[in-house]
């Protein structure tokens, strides 16, 4: 059986260059935000506070794949000699740009542009994720106009660098929804090889459920690493995410501490694992079950005449099975620590 696990180092980056004529300035483009909504349930308004970084950072977690996100502040210029840039660039799967969609934004596409051509000339399978963030300060007319603009220009700027077939992604986000989150799973997911696998999994386990949409979701983040093939409504996805966040604030709530220690028969217990099952007023049944490595199954039931009960036994059942797989999928996979190469000035 192939091994799932994978490593992936994703940075989140924005470049200045200090050894043009006119000294770019792109920070505070809200990079320390998105690491610290996304990866550590920092409230959004409580970046307001957050001071300039300084030095760059790498944060590792390890769930189903090794994330290493590196935050490289604006003040810096990377093709200094004193940066390994070449060992930077090589050694990372996606490459996070962002852009500040409520500043001027010219110089950023064109810093993107250069930044493009090095990556690729040191690491042609990179990916390269631009973030057009802060939109919500944009009307709905406004981002979409953003959008095409920033595709067009970063366009031309690749052409007159002989670059025009490169690949780029682009996502309208903000840290006050959950379009960061969605961005992050796609840019995530991009970098697993046995996501179809996953998918596959996924689909068999919907297809033999009640189950009508499921996410496979990392805990901390709210990223989700896989999905069934059905498309991804937005709203379903809203909701699932914050049934993770419901799910573990009532574990936290109501955790039996003294249980979490219990003996018995000179035995240890395990803690149990977190499950959470919330039926709508509609008939929709909310479901969550805790995987393996920081993972939870969340799906959205529609029992169509099927009595509560029965779903969930066969829900159960079915999810047991998926878990299982899971298990064995991982059985043989070890934690690695990928290494820092940030040379620190
Ligand atoms: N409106 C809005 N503001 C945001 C968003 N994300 C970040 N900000 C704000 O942008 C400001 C700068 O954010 P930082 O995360 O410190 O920016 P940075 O790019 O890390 O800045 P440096 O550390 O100086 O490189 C903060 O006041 C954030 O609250 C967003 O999605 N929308």
């Amino acid at each position: 059986m192939c091994s799932l696990y994978s490593t992936i180092q994703l940075y989140i980056m924005i470049f200045n260059f200090t050894n043009r004529s006119v000294s770019l300035n792109f920070s505070r483009g809200g990079k320390s935000s998105i690491c610290k909504v996304v990866f550590h349930n920092m409230q959004p308004l409580d970046t307001l506070y957050l001071e300039s970084t300084s030095n760059p950072t790498v944060e590792h977690f390890s769930t189903l794949i090794d994330l290493a996100v590196m935050e490289l502040p604006g003040q810096l210029n990377y093709f200094e000699p004193n940066y390994d840039s070449e060992r930077l660039f090589k050694s990372v799967g996606a490459l996070v740009y962002v852009i500040d969609s409520q500043d001027e934004y010219m110089s950023a596409i064109t810093n993107l542009a250069m930044i493009m051509e090095y990556a690729y000339k040191v690491n042609p399978s990179i990916n390269i994720e631009v973030l057009i963030h802060k939109v919500d300060g944009l009307s709905e007319e406004f981002k979409v106009d953003a959008q095409r603009d920033i595709m067009r220009r970063t366009g031309e700027e690749l052409l007159e660098l002989g670059m025009d077939g490169a690949q780029v992604s682009f996502y309208l986000t903000s840290i006050f929804d959950h379009s960061i989150y969605e961005a992050f799973s796609r840019i995530v997911q991009k970098l697993i090889p046995e996501l179809s696998f996953l998918e596959n999994m996924l689909d068999n386990l919907t297809q033999h459920s009640k189950i009508e949409k499921a996410f496979l979701f990392d805990i901390n983040s709210k990223i989700y690493v896989s999905t069934d093939s059905n498309p991804v409504d937005v709203q379903i996805y809203e909701i699932c995410a914050e049934f993770v966040d419901i799910s573990i604030d009532l574990h936290d709530l109501y955790k039996a501490t003294a249980n979490n220690n219990k003996i018995q028969d000179g035995k240890a217990l395990r803690p149990r694992d977190l499950k959470n099952v919330s039926q709508l007023e509609n008939g929709t049944i909310l479901y969550l079950r805790q995987m393996i490595r920081g993972l939870a199954l969340v799906a959205i039931i529609r029992p169509d005449g099927m009595d509560m009960e029965s779903c969930l036994t066969v829900t159960d059942y079915n999810v047991d099975n998926y878990k299982k797989s899971l298990e064995e999928v991982w059985a043989d996979s070890k934690i690695t620590t990928s290494n820092s190469f940030i040379t620190q000035s």
